[in-house]
């Protein structure tokens, strides 16, 4: 074999490793990329009542980990019972904006405590989707969930899960870790 075809089949093992190797890299990018903007999807009441808007804010922060929270705005304590300023936008936004939403997300996460037909309606729309759902729910307080949310769960797609407060961060860790598995 000349050197020349021996230069040739060193390059070209080189050029083999390299374009390998981008590969490598391309399909790490690509799965770190998917893990870092996963949509997430929460939903808590609003004009339903505020009881729960610290605790809200807690899930938000954990899910915060897990990706990108779409409703951020649910968990703020500056958004009182009235809502969001329908008057600028109207009704009609929010909610087509929340559908979107839901359409667009990888999973969704429900405080389903503080009763709230905004979120029993997102839940609906989510169980006709097919989406990954977790619904969340504290006997402690005394009521009784919804038999239309409680009766919806089919142990894999969507789970209602009881809790109490201060098992917000384990709750959702087993949920999310499982994800990955599936
Ligand atoms: O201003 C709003 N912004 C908004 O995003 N929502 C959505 C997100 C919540 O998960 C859910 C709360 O419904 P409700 O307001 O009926 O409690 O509806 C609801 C309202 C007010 O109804």
């Amino acid at each position: 074999m000349t050197s020349a075809v021996k230069r040739g089949a060193t390059s070209s093992t080189r050029d083999r490793d390299t374009q390998t190797a981008r590969e490598e890299t391309h399909l790490w990018t690509r799965s770190v990329h998917v893990h870092v903007t996963m949509k997430i999807y929460f939903c808590g009441s609003i004009r339903g009542g505020r009881d729960d808007v610290m605790l809200y804010r807690k899930i938000v922060e954990k899910l915060q980990s897990y990706g990108t929270v779409l409703t951020e705005h649910v968990s703020s304590t500056e958004l009182s019972h009235r809502g969001e300023d329908a008057s600028a936008a109207g009704d009609r936004f929010i909610h087509d904006r929340d559908v979107n939403w839901l359409r667009q997300s990888d999973v969704v996460v429900a405080e389903v405590t503080q009763p709230s037909l905004g979120v029993g309606y997102e839940l609906g729309r989510v169980v006709d989707m097919k989406k990954k759902t977790l619904c969340l729910f504290r006997p402690s307080s005394a009521r009784v969930l919804s038999a239309m949310i409680r009766g919806a769960d089919d142990g894999e797609r969507f789970v209602v899960r009881d809790y109490g407060e201060d098992e917000v961060d384990e709750v959702l860790e087993e949920f999310f870790n499982a994800l990955k598995r599936t």
